[in-house]
């Protein structure tokens, strides 16, 4: 008999993890340096996890220092079919005993993990995040320890609130429950290079609920997936329930998409791939069991909104901060800013000033707040960009502009001044350290708010900056479907979980808010049970005896 048998357990109630500094002569710099060192010393094997067993396929592929990409980090073995079909066989398996498992003690795991990952594994997974995928000790502290650990905590709460969602009425003689079911089949978890703790999410999300999963981690970002699939094993996550298979897209996705089991899609990463995935569930539709649920927070092309009574320093540290931070590559990164002219004199002014302090290089060198974008292709999508603007009559660098690949994928913040509203750069996602700014009359506010909500295809992430209460509730209004997370005298980066629950609509996604119950409801499929304690005994209506 087990104690929750005879209890009403309920979870702590989360609260957010306490961010470090990383200040100078501080223990938790000696200890993020330390990791870093011997991290960066060694080269590790990563193989695929299914049903528990290490998979070794010899297909290998490369991780890599971006901010020095002669130095490799690690090999890891990728995915073909036929392992992930074991994958999903072993997922299959794991179901049943997952599922009855009670969901306090599936609980206990998942905050164990974020226990591990606060304590005993917060400078590995700092570390591996900084190292593999170039991130400044700040921006791995924000993502890779903290926002995992609130995203483990949170939703655990989540759940709990979920389940006790129970009719509100219970008509004399009867009982009426809910059961919130896992999904029957597998999640298909397909996770982007960007955030570990996205990559942490999406598989931990659905499993919370007792669903199983196939993990499959993006190619640039096979590290720190690996070190957090081995907490979740040290938590006690049973053999089979997540199963982590790296591998090209096509040849993880092809497989998971076409199976008759797929339960749901659990995605985050570009509009074109989502795309691509949806439509393959949608010729396949006739053949699952049950309709796949499709949760996709995708690209972006996010706007910072200046009125002429906006307060200059907010506005540029807000520029600098929500473009440049991680070299642009947040979905939510500030890539298009919209000023007026009457400020533009002093905003240009000052922004100059603030990106020639930005330092960029190595992440062991904390005082970079810029380093390395991630690969070779990104680095030759994102220079195109700049080589565009370099070439056109409309477009005028104003900031940076420069680049070097020849030890790391560095690229400089850069500024690009476009003469048109709809130039390339103002409309299309640039995943990169590139700001394009717009400077509209003062005079054409609203025309220009206008403007802003029409010119890109996402609905992600915008902000404005004002200090008018009209000029504000004017944009509010005018915005109100170009993001999906909307700042007010703030950068539009930064979600923080259990505060801003993110997500975008249009092109951006479908919405369902990581970090929120209404994320965690997406993988439920809920059965209504009605007990009746004494049936009635003959069928008759009560009046059919009176004429
Ligand atoms: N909205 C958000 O919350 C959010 C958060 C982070 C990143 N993003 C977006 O992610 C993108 C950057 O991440 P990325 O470069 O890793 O994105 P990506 O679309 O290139 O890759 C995402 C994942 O999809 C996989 N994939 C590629 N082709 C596939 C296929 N045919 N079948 C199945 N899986 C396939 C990749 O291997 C990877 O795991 C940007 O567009 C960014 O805006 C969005
Ligand atoms: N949630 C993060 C962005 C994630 C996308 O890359 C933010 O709010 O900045």
């Amino acid at each position: 008999m087990h104690l929750y048998n005879n209890a009403v357990i309920r979870v702590p109630v989360p609260e957010n993890e306490p961010v470090y500094n990383y200040a100078p002569g501080s223990p938790e710099r000696a200890g993020l340096k330390q990791a870093l060192e011997e991290m960066a010393a060694q080269k590790i094997e990563i193989p695929l996890l299914i049903g528990g067993r290490e998979v070794r396929t010899g297909r290998m592929g490369k991780v890599v220092m971006p901010h020095d990409h002669g130095h490799q980090l690690a090999e890891y073995h990728q995915a073909g079919p036929e392992e992930v079909k074991q994958a999903i066989a072993a997922a299959l398996q794991a179901r049943e005993g997952w599922q009855r498992m009670r969901w306090e003690e599936r609980a206990a795991i998942f905050l164990k993990a974020a226990d591990l990952l606060a304590t005993k594994y917060r400078y590995q997974i700092n570390a591996g995040s900084m190292l593999s995928t170039s991130k400044n000790a700040f921006q791995a502290e924000i993502d890779a320890a903290c926002e995992l650990i609130d995203f483990l905590r949170f939703n655990v709460y989540y759940a709990q609130q979920i389940y006790e969602e129970q009719p509100m009425i219970n008509a004399r003689g009867l009982w009426n429950m809910v059961q919130h079911r896992p999904l029957e089949g597998f999640v298909f978890a397909v996770t982007p290079f960007n955030f570990t703790a996205i990559a942490g999410n999406l598989p931990t999300a659905p499993v919370i609920m007792g669903n199983v999963a196939v993990w499959k981690p993006a190619s640039s970002c096979v590290y720190t997936p690996w070190l957090f699939m081995k907490i979740l094993q040290e938590a006690g996550l049973p053999d089979g329930v997540i199963n982590f298979v790296p591998g090209r897209g096509a040849d993880v996705g092809d497989v998971c998409l076409a199976d008759e089991n797929l339960a749901g899609i659990h995605f985050t990463g570009s509009t074109a791939v989502f795309q691509s995935m949806w439509r393959k569930v949608g010729e396949n539709i006739a053949n699952y069991k049950s309709y796949p649920r499709i949760v996709g927070e995708t690209g972006g092309k996010d706007f910072v909104f200046a009125h002429a009574s906006a307060d200059v320093d907010g506005l540029v540290t807000a520029l600098v901060r929500g473009a440049f931070e991680y070299q642009g590559q947040k979905c939510s990164a500030a890539s298009r800013a919209y000023i007026p002219a009457s400020l533009w004199p002093e905003v240009e002014r000052r922004l100059k000033e603030e990106i020639d302090r930005i330092k960029m290089g190595d992440v062991r060198d904390f005082r970079n707040l810029v380093n390395a974008v991630i690969d070779r292709s990104a680095f030759d999508t994102i220079t195109r960009y700049i080589d565009l603007a370099k070439d056109s009559a409309d477009a005028a660098i104003i900031a940076g502009g420069g680049y070097d690949d020849s030890k790391g994928y560095f690229i400089e913040p850069t500024v690009i001044l476009a003469a048109k509203p709809d130039f390339t750069t103002m409309v299309e996602e640039i995943f990169g350290p590139v700001l394009t700014i717009y400077v509209y009359p003062d005079a054409e506010y609203e025309q220009t708010l206008e403007l802003c909500d029409r010119t890109s295809p996402y609905a992600l992430t915008g902000a404005i900056f004002s200090q008018q209460r009209t000029a504000t509730s004017l944009a509010l209004a005018k915005l109100e479907n170009a993001a999906g997370n909307f700042y007010i005298n703030d950068k539009p980066t930064g979600a923080v979980v259990g505060q801003q629950p993110f997500g975008g609509g249009r092109a951006s996604g479908t919405n369902d808010k990581a970090g929120s119950i209404l994320n965690l409801i997406r993988w439920v499929s809920p059965r209504t049970i009605k007990e009746t304690f004494v049936p009635p005994s003959r069928p008759d209506y009560p009046f059919m005896e009176a004429e």
